[in-house]
């Protein structure tokens, strides 16, 4: 049986509508993953009809939840699409994240075109 993959899904405010537009158009690969999110854009996710696991908010510790994940080896890609043009009180936590993706090598997609690789090459 080939082990079901783990995404992880983030989006700031500004690219939520993007993130929604972006697991409609890969709905069916996205069915056989097991997904997890920060819980804003995990909420929005799960109006598309997919299972979702919700973390936290990101600025309340989602992002620094889904790091967490990422350095024990249980996230196998990350698609995060942050708003290069926001400003957010926990910087820090989404530093860290891309940071612990760059120790652990793991693959993180910063928007869509991105993203529709890893899919690919994923599941
Ligand atoms: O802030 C975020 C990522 O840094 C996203 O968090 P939410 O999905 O809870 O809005």
């Amino acid at each position: 049986m080939v082990e079901q993959k783990t995404i992880a899904l983030i989006a700031h405010d500004g690219k939520k509508p993007e993130m929604v537009g972006f697991v409609k158009d890969h709905i069916d690969v996205l069915h056989a993953a097991k997904l997890i999110a920060t819980g804003t854009t995990g909420s929005y996710i799960r109006k598309t009809g997919l299972e979702v696991e919700l973390k936290l908010s990101g600025p309340k510790g989602g992002d620094a939840q889904i790091a967490a994940l990422a350095a024990e080896g249980k996230v196998d890609a990350i698609i995060f699409f942050r708003d290069p043009l926001g400003k957010h009180a926990h910087e820090p936590d989404i530093q860290m994240l891309m940071r612990v993706c760059d120790v652990y090598n793991v693959p993180l997609a910063t928007n869509p075109a991105t993203g529709e690789l890893i899919l690919k090459g994923l599941l």
